[in-house]
């Protein structure tokens, strides 16, 4: 095993995964640099998704590495991995999983309750981060009483009030419309900033690729590579185009 380059704080190589025998990931490989925000994109069925849940540790790779800073993934036990999910990363899902019995505060609180935040604190940073996110109002309703986008904004306050190292966005905007899907996607990516936290975002939007320091695209669970071909003068009249090899 040859660990990876020292400014990686995730790298993965030759990562193959197939769910009951179909094909997810065929050999990708890649790192993700400290406090960077890098997009992975791709059409559905691509392996976006069982991409970021093996970088995660959430689903072992069944071949290849992952390396988080120094520390092999791939070889961990699977309490060594549920630690390392619970105390250094941060999970966002497509459509926000919040505890109905719980309201946005309550909830945006539990992953610092999990790490034995008291409640005291959990609760004062996770009113400043939904005040941050723009729903400071919302802190003592409860789940069934919020928008979409309202929720998954708790769900965002939850996943990076504990300041995980790695944050892992899965297709945070699927469900909803276009305004709410920028504002979401603005809020998500400075909140990151502001804190150094890196990102890793699955996306099938455009927009997100122009928030991102840098996009990786997968297709077939295979990495392509995107060429930006050079404009092309209106008089040569032919629209521009890129290809993907
Ligand atoms: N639990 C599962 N059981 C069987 N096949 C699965 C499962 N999860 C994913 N797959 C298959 O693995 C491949 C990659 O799926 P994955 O969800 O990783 O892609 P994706 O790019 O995230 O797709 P989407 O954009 O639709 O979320 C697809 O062919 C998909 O049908």
């Amino acid at each position: 095993m040859v660990a990876p380059p020292d400014n990686d704080v995730l790298w993965a190589r030759a990562l193959h995964f197939q769910h009951n025998g179909s094909p997810a990931l065929n050999g990708v490989s890649l790192g993700v640099r400290e406090g960077e925000i890098l997009a992975v994109t791709g059409p559905r069925g691509s392996g976006k998704t069982t991409l970021l849940q093996c970088l995660a540790g959430l689903l072992p790779a069944q071949q290849g590495e992952v390396w988080f800073n120094s520390t092999p993934v791939h070889t961990m036990r699977p309490l060594t991995r549920e630690r390392l999910r619970r105390d250094r990363f941060g999970w966002i899902d497509p459509v926000p999983l919040l505890v109905p019995e719980l309201n946005a505060w309550e909830n945006a609180a539990l992953s610092l309750m999990l790490r034995g935040t008291s409640r005291r604190r959990a609760k004062a940073t996770a009113l400043e981060w939904l005040e941050r996110l723009d729903i400071g109002g919302c802190a003592r309703k409860r789940p069934y009483q919020l928008v979409q986008s309202e929720r998954q904004r708790v769900a965002i306050a939850r996943a990076i009030a504990a300041s995980p190292t790695v944050l892992f966005a899965d297709d945070p905007t699927a469900p909803l419309h276009r305004a709410d899907r920028t504002l979401v996607l603005r809020t998500l990516t400075a909140a990151a900033r502001s804190h150094g936290i890196t990102v890793v975002l699955a996306t099938h939007d455009a927009d997100a690729s122009a928030l991102a320091d840098r996009t990786v695209s997968l297709l077939d669970g295979r990495r392509v590579h995107t060429v930006q071909l050079p404009p092309i003068t209106e008089t040569e009249g032919r629209p521009a185009c890129s290809l993907s090899v």
